[in-house]
């Protein structure tokens, strides 16, 4: 039997709708189908190119008051017991409830390898219910909207660790180890984007040394997004290439929009995103969108200027180059930008540096001391505006997780804070702790610190 993962939590979290995304709806729809009540769904998951048995425990109702029948506990250790991992979910928009602490004892006892995932994370609501999951002990939450397909590439980092691929030599990273060292020889996951005809194929072919992947002048050529293991000065590297990102057209034929799918499938198993653009037809309304997607799935960008000999060369380009990227792309100010020729071979060196430059930003962490002499600094240089004779104050700032960096600030009134404040609190700290071109998120938060409860309970 292969590796098995059970889904638990209380009902109504989203575990079937997780476990559709990750079995895929067939086999769903005819587990649902009507009369069919059963206790436990079994079904082969993926996700990227992980695959595993699935376990889901769903379609029991909470009992009087929100107790746990006896038949839920049961089918719970069950699937506990025979699953190598646990998937452990909570609703992160309700926050947690004694139910959820319940379960979470269930998955502590099993002395199995767990994952939290904070389900219907999309939006800013998320935020809550992840920081106050923190409590549990599990670890830290991957957050995740099962229904619209979000956090998919940070469920696999936490699940790649856990399941035996012999192909692969670096699995024995703990999840979440974000450890300077692991992050310095872990492969780095890259997607490499763009338009076709960009010249993607052509410079992984040089990235390899070989005409492994099939270039040709016709746009259009790759047709499904390929996988390849490159070593670059020492590290390692998981490319993907991609079907170009086409406009999407009327007459599009299916097989088109399978490729364009696949193409944002890259993006969200990618840890670094190579946007690359043909030198001659830059920052196209469709590079900008494969941008602007990249930066909401929170990937860290890395752009590529293509094709770079045919450009007769003039003085100051690079600074025009430059000039454009922060034009066009402001809410990924600063994102390393590289000139090349994949076909002579031109600015590779450059490019792979900057991808794990803009890998390590990506995973930065910013020291708590630090954090809140920046906070303290940018409030009193550029102090939160009145609303409606009420000046809005903001407490404190934490840092929630890397990968993109997201932070939480506590507030009085989340919903009273401009979007232009945010905006500059954002760059402020992107200056302040040299965070270029990577998504920083930064949520607003009323409630109360979530781990006060802890330190009055210590002293
Ligand atoms: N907003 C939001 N809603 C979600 C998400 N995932 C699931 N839901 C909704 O949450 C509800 C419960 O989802 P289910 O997948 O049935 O939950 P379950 O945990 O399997 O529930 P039981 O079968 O009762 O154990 C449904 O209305 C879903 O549409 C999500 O990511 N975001
Ligand atoms: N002058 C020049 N031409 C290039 C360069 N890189 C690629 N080309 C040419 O551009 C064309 C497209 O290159 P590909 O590598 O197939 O482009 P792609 O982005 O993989 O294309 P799709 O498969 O359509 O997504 C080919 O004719 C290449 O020879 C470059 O650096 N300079």
């Amino acid at each position: 039997m292969s590796f098995t993962l059970a889904i638990i939590g209380r009902p109504n979290v989203g575990k079937s709708t997780l476990f559709n995304r990750l079995v895929g709806q067939k086999l769903a729809l005819v587990d649902d189908a009507p009369g069919v009540t059963r206790d436990r769904r079994e079904g082969e998951g993926r996700l990227g190119d992980l695959s595993f048995t699935l376990i889901d425990t769903a379609g029991l109702d909470e009992g009087p008051k929100g107790s746990l029948t006896a038949r839920m506990q049961e089918q719970t250790e069950t699937a506990i017991e025979l699953a190598d991992a646990l998937l452990f979910v909570i609703d992160a928009r309700a926050g947690l409830t004694p139910n959820d602490r319940a379960f979470a004892d269930f998955a502590r006892r099993a002395n199995k390898p767990v994952v939290l995932v904070a389900n219907k994370s999309e939006g800013k609501h998320g935020e809550i219910g992840a920081m106050e999951s923190y409590a549990l002990g599990l670890g830290d939450p991957v957050q995740i909207s099962a229904e619209h397909g979000e956090g998919m590439g940070e469920l696999y980092d936490a699940l790649r660790p856990l399941l035996p691929e012999p192909v692969e030599e670096e699995d024995d990273d703990q999840p979440f180890d974000d450890s300077d060292e692991a992050i310095a020889t872990r492969p780095i996951r890259v997607a490499i984007v763009g338009r076709p005809n960009a010249g993607k194929s052509t410079f992984i072919n040089r990235l390899l040394g070989e005409e492994r992947l099939l270039t040709s002048p016709e746009a259009g050529t790759t047709r499904d997004s390929i996988a390849v293991e490159v070593e670059w000065k020492g590290r390692d590297f998981r490319v993907f290439d991609t079907a170009g990102l086409r406009r999407r057209s009327r007459i599009e034929e299916k097989l088109e929009k399978l490729s364009v799918a696949d193409a944002l499938r890259a993006v969200r198993f990618a840890e670094v995103v190579v946007l690359m653009m043909d030198a001659q037809h830059r920052f196209e309304e469709q590079d900008l969108r494969i941008a602007d997607l990249v930066e909401r799935e929170g990937r860290a960008l890395v752009i590529a200027v293509n094709k770079w000999d045919l450009i007769e060369r003039q003085g100051g380009q690079i600074a025009q180059l430059r000039a454009d990227a922060d034009h066009w792309l402001p809410q990924i100010k600063g994102v390393p930008i590289v000139a090349t020729s994949g076909m002579l071979g031109e600015g590779v060196d450059r490019l792979m540096q900057a991808i794990q430059d803009a890998y390590k930003v990506w995973n930065r962490r910013v020291p708590t001391a630090a954090l809140n002499r920046w906070f303290e600094q940018a409030i009193s240089q550029n102090p939160p505006p009145a609303v409606s004779g009420r000046r809005l104050k903001l407490n404190y700032v934490t840092q929630a997780k890397a990968r993109p960096p997201s932070f939480v600030v506590f507030c009085s009134r989340a919903d009273a804070v401009p979007e232009s404040y945010l905006r500059y609190l954002v760059n402020s700290l992107r200056g302040a702790f040299e965070l270029p071109g990577t998504p920083v998120r930064i949520t607003l938060r009323e409630k109360a610190n979530p781990f006060a409860h802890k330190r009055k309970r210590k002293s």
